[in-house]
C-alpha cells in the first residue's frame, strides 16, 4: 500500500503478521498527534483512524505542473534580469535540479507556459481541473507560475479545493539564464515540501527564497527583489534550511476559508468585478464607468486607509447601489499593504439625507486581489448580499 489515507476516516487497524513495523510519535502538532506505523511487508490489510500507515519501502509520488512565469523564462545574457521571455519547458525546469529520488517519485506536465500576467479566468479553471484530477493520484502537488499574479492564483485554489494533501506554488525572480537564478532551488525546496508528511492539512502553500507562506495571505511585496513574498500581518508558516522544512505552527488552515465548489462540467465564468484604487481628488466618473460601462457585478475599492473614500464617492456609491436595489456588493479594501478594513469603519448612511450604505461590505484582512476573487467566488454561488458579508466576516470584515 503506497500513499496517505483519509485521518478522518474510523480507526480500523491491522498489518501483516509477518511486518517488521516501528511506532512514530509525530510532533507537528501536540493537541492532535498523530502515531505514524511504518512496516515492511508486502501486503497490508487495512488501515486508517488518526494514525497513519507509510511502507518504508514507498516513496510519495508528487507532480509538478508546469505554467510558466521567469522560472521557465531565458534572457540574451547571463545579467539580463528584465525583458527576458517564457521559453523552458517543465521537463527542462525538473532536469535542472539535483538528484530526488530518495525523496519522492516525480512526474510533471506542462499545463500552460505564460507569464502570469496573462492569467485569468479561464488559466485558473484549467489548472483547478488539472489539480483535481491528479489529487487522486499523487501524494502533492507543485505548480510552477509567475510570481507577479501567484497570489492571486493561490487565493483561488485555496477556496476552491478542499484538500489536505499538500499544494505547493512556486516561482522565481530570475530567469533561468540568469547568474544565481533562484529557480532551480525554488523548485526543489518546492517539491521537498510537497513531499513531506509535514506539510498536510496547512492549504496551499506558497514556496520561494526559502520561506514558506500561507497561499491565503501572502502577496508579492518587492516588484524586483528575491525576498519579495510576505504577509506582514500574519507571518510565514515556515522556512526551509539545509534540506530540512521547520514549520513554526501545527497544521491549519487559516480561518475564514469557505470553499467553494466549482461545478467543472457547466461552462463557468467568473463575473466582472473591477478594483479600483482611490486616491486624492478620485473623480467620480471613474467608479461609474467601472459599474455601468463594464458591466460589473460588484466592486473592489482600494481605500485610502482602512475604509476611507471621499465623502462624495460614498454618497455617490450609495445612489448608485440604490438604483440596482441595494444588490450590488461594493467592498472596501484598502490600499496600504498590511492592516484591515473593520466593518466598525464604514458608515451606516451616507449624505445629508442620510441614504443607507448597506451594499457596503468591509474587507477585513485580504488584499484587494484576493477580495476580488472570493467576491467572484460569491457572486459565481449566487449568494446574496448579507451572505456575502457573513463570508467576509470570516476574516473580519462583514
Ligand atoms: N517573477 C516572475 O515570475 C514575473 C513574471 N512576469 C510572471 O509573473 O510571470
Amino acid at each position: 500500500m503506497s500513499g496517505p489515507t483519509d485521518p478522518s476516516s474510523p480507526v480500523i487497524l491491522a498489518v501483516p503478521e509477518d511486518a517488521n513495523f516501528q511506532i512514530e510519535h509525530d510532533t507537528h502538532d501536540a493537541e492532535h498527534p498523530i502515531f505514524k506505523i511504518k512496516y515492511r511487508s508486502n501486503s497490508v490489510i487495512s488501515t486508517g483512524g488518526l494514525s497513519e500507515i507509510s511502507n518504508l519501502d514507498t516513496l510519495p509520488i508528487v507532480k509538478v505542473l508546469g505554467t510558466g512565469g521567469t522560472i521557465a523564462s531565458k534572457g540574451s545574457s547571463s545579467h539580463q534580469t528584465a525583458g527576458y521571455k517564457v521559453d523552458l519547458t517543465i521537463e527542462e525546469l525538473c532536469m535542472s535540479i539535483p538528484d530526488l529520488s530518495s525523496t519522492c517519485t516525480l512526474e510533471y506536465e506542462q499545463v500552460l507556459n505564460l507569464d502570469s500576467k496573462e492569467f485569468g479566468t479561464e488559466e485558473l479553471l484549467l489548472l483547478h481541473a488539472k489539480i483535481q484530477e491528479d489529487l487522486a493520484k499523487y501524494d502533492g502537488i507543485i505548480i510552477t507560475h509567475g510570481t507577479d499574479t501567484m497570489e492571486e492564483t493561490a487565493f483561488f485554489l485555496q477556496m476552491t479545493i478542499n484538500t489536505y494533501k499538500p499544494i505547493v506554488m512556486c516561482g522565481s525572480m530570475r530567469p533561468s539564464t540568469a547568474i544565481s537564478s533562484d529557480g532551480p532551488m525554488n523548485l526543489y525546496q518546492a517539491i521537498v515540501i510537497a513531499s513531506s508528511r509535514s506539510s498536510r492539512g496547512r492549504g496551499v502553500l506558497v514556496a520561494l527564497n526559502d520561506r514558506i507562506g500561507s497561499g491565503f495571505y501572502i502577496t508579492k511585496s518587492n516588484a524586483n527583489s528575491l525576498d519579495t513574498f510576505k504577509s506582514i500581518g500574519q507571518g510565514y508558516l515556515g522556512n526551509f534550511v539545509n534540506n530540512e522544512i521547520h514549520y513554526y505552527y501545527p497544521a491549519a488552515k487559516p480561518l475564514g476559508i469557505r470553499y467553494f465548489n466549482l461545478n467543472l462540467a457547466s461552462k463557468i465564468d467568473l463575473p466582472e468585478v473591477p478594483i479600483l484604487f482611490a486616491h486624492q481628488g478620485l473623480n467620480n466618473k471613474i467608479i461609474e464607468i467601472a459599474i455601468e460601462q463594464l458591466g460589473a457585478k460588484g466592486l473592489v475599492l482600494a481605500t485610502m486607509g482602512a475604509g476611507s473614500m471621499a465623502d462624495k464617492s460614498n454618497e455617490f456609491i450609495a445612489k448608485l447601489c440604490q438604483k440596482y436595489g441595494d444588490k450590488f456588493p461594493v467592498i472596501y479594501s484598502k490600499r496600504a499593504m498590511d492592516g484591515m478594513v473593520p466593518k466598525g469603519s464604514l458608515p451606516q448612511s451616507v449624505g445629508s439625507d442620510l441614504i443607507p450604505f448597506d451594499c457596503a461590505i468591509a474587507l477585513g484582512y485580504l488584499n484587494p486581489q484576493k477580495s476580488r476573487i472570493l467576491l467572484q467566488l460569491c457572486l459565481n454561488e449566487g449568494l446574496n448580499l448579507s451572505e456575502i458579508k457573513h463570508i467576509f466576516g470570516g476574516v473580519y470584515g462583514g
